[in-house]
C-alpha cells in the first residue's frame, strides 16, 4: 500500500504546494476517486475533472468548464438566475410562520439545486425533473460522504450502493443530453460538454472525439455536486456564525444596507457591487477559514504519470488537512473564534486571501498549486449574493435549542446537526 503523508501544518503545505506543484498535479487513484472514475464496470476510466490525470484531457475538460460557465463575463450573464433563485428563497422563507426555527438546509437545498440545474441544462427543464434530480443527487452526495476515507479504504457494500445512484442520475440525465444535442443553440454546461471535441490520445494531444454520454454523465455530476452541496455548506456554516454572533449579524447588516441605499436597486446586489463589500468578504473568508466545505485535498505519486496522462500504480499519497492548517495554533490567534475583523485592514491576516499566496499561505479552502479549485469565483459570488439577500431581509435569531457547532468532516464537511434559526422578515429601511 502506497505511503500516507498527512499535512496539517501551513508551513508545510505552503513548501508542497508551490515548490513541489510540478509533482502533484494529480489525485490519488484509490478509494472513492478511483471507484468514480471506474462506475461503468468498464475497462475504460471515465474522468470527470477531478479524476482525471494531469494532462491533455484533464486540460480540456477543466478550460471548457471555465470557458462555459466560470469565466467573468459567463459568471455575468448568469445574474438573472442568481436573483430568480434569491427571490425563490426569500419567498419561502417568508412563507413560513414568522420567528418560527426553520431548518435552513431544507430551504438553501431547493434553491441552490435549481439553480445548479438551470446553469448545467439550461432554463427550460420542468420543476419535476428537477426535483427527481435533486432526490437522485441527495443519494450521491450522501454516498461520497459515507466512503471516503484518508487511507483510501473502501467498503464494497456502501461503494456499490454509491455507484448504484448512476442508474436512476442516467435515467434523468439523459434526455436533457439528448434535447442538447437536438439543439442548435449552446449556452448551458451541457450543451458546451455535447460540443466539446477531447483529444483522443492524452499523450500527445493528436486527433479529436466527443464525449460518450457515460463521460458527460459523470461531468455532469461533478457540476452539480460541487454547484450545489459545497456552496450550501459555506452558506450554512456562515449562517450558524452569524445567529450565534448578533454584533457580527448587525454589522453586516448596516454594509449591506448602507450599498442597498446608496446603489441603484439593482446595482448593489450585482457581482460587481457585492465584490465591494468588505465585511462581507471578511466573514465569508472567516468562515472558510474555520469551515471549509472540502477539509480535505489529496494528491498522488504515481509511476508512469510522467509518460503523459494515464494513472498507474500510487506509491505515495499526500493528505492535506484543510480545516487543522485555518485552525493552526502557530498561524491564528484564538484559531476557533470566529473573528471576521482579523481579515480586516490592520487585522493579523489582512494579506491573507481564499487562495495562497507564493511567499505565504495559511489557508486553502480551495486547494493550491496546478488543481486548485477553477469554481472559486462563481462560489464567493453566489455565497456573498445568498448571504447579502438573507440579512437584508431577515432578522435571523438563534433556535431555543440553541446551535451546534459539531462538524461533519466527511467529503462535504456538512453541519453535524443541520442549522435551525428563527427568522422575522424585516421592514427594508
Ligand atoms: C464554496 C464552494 C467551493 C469550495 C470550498 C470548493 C473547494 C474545492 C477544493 C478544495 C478543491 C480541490 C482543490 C485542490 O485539489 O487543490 C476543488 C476542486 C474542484 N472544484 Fe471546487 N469548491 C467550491 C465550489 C465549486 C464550484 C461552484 C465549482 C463549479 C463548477 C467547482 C468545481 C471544482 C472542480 C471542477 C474541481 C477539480 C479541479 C481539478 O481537478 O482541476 N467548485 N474545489
Amino acid at each position: 500500500s502506497p505511503a500516507i503523508q498527512v499535512v496539517g501544518d501551513p508551513a508545510v503545505a505552503q513548501r508542497l504546494v508551490n515548490d513541489a506543484a510540478d509533482a502533484l498535479t494529480t489525485r490519488p487513484n484509490d478509494g472513492l476517486l478511483k471507484a468514480l472514475a471506474t462506475w461503468t464496470g468498464g475497462p475504460e476510466r471515465i474522468e470527470s475533472i477531478t479524476t482525471a490525470a494531469y494532462g491533455s484531457h484533464w486540460r480540456s475538460l477543466r478550460s471548457n468548464l471555465t470557458a462555459a460557465v466560470l469565466n467573468p463575463s459567463r459568471i455575468a450573464a448568469l445574474a438573472p438566475l442568481h436573483r430568480d433563485a434569491v427571490q425563490d428563497l426569500l419567498a419561502g422563507l417568508s412563507a413560513g410562520a414568522a420567528g418560527e426555527a426553520v431548518v435552513m438546509r431544507e430551504y438553501l437545498d431547493r434553491a441552490l439545486f435549481a439553480l445548479a440545474a438551470r446553469t448545467c441544462f439550461g432554463d427550460g427543464v420542468e420543476e419535476s425533473r428537477v426535483r427527481a434530480l435533486q432526490r437522485v443527487m441527495e443519494d450521491l452526495t450522501q454516498g461520497m460522504d459515507d466512503n471516503v476515507s484518508l487511507d483510501g479504504s473502501t467498503d464494497p457494500r456502501r461503494l456499490r450502493r454509491l455507484l448504484g445512484v448512476f442508474v436512476p442520475l442516467g435515467e434523468l440525465v439523459r434526455p436533457l443530453v439528448a434535447a442538447s444535442r437536438a439543439r442548435q443553440t449552446a449556452g448551458s454546461y451541457v450543451d458546451s460538454l455535447v460540443d466539446l471535441r477531447v483529444p483522443v490520445n492524452d499523450v500527445d494531444g493528436n486527433g479529436k472525439r466527443a464525449l460518450g454520454d457515460d463521460e458527460i454523465l459523470g461531468l455532469v455530476a461533478e457540476f452539480l455536486a460541487t454547484n450545489w452541496k459545497v456552496v450550501e455548506t459555506c452558506i450554512e456554516w456562515t449562517l450558524a456564525h452569524l445567529v450565534i454572533g448578533l454584533e457580527v449579524q448587525k454589522k453586516l447588516r448596516r454594509e449591506v444596507d448602507e450599498a442597498a441605499a446608496a446603489g441603484d436597486a439593482e446595482a448593489w446586489l450585482s457581482e460587481k457591487g457585492l465584490g465591494d463589500l468588505p465585511y462581507l468578504r471578511a466573514v465569508v473568508l472567516e468562515s472558510l477559514r474555520m469551515h471549509p466545505p472540502s477539509p480535505f485535498v489529496t494528491r498522488g505519486v504515481h509511476d508512469d504519470l510522467a509518460s503523459g496522462g494515464t494513472i498507474g500504480r500510487l506509491r505515495k499519497k499526500l493528505v492535506f488537512l484543510v480545516r487543522d492548517i485555518g485552525r493552526h495554533g502557530g498561524a491564528w490567534t484564538d484559531p476557533d473564534q470566529f473573528m471576521p475583523e482579523r481579515f480586516l485592514p490592520g487585522g493579523e491576516a489582512e494579506d491573507v486571501n481564499h487562495m495562497p499566496g507564493r511567499s505565504e499561505m495559511r489557508m486553502m479552502p480551495f486547494g493550491g498549486g496546478r488543481r486548485f479549485c477553477p469554481g472559486y469565483s462563481l462560489a464567493l459570488v453566489r455565497v456573498k449574493f445568498f448571504l447579502a439577500a438573507l440579512v437584508r431581509h431577515f432578522e435571523l435569531a438563534p433556535p431555543s435549542s440553541g446551535v451546534d457547532l459539531a462538524e461533519r468532516l466527511a467529503f462535504n464537511n456538512l453541519m453535524k446537526k443541520p442549522l435551525r434559526v428563527r427568522v422575522t422578515r424585516r421592514t427594508l429601511p
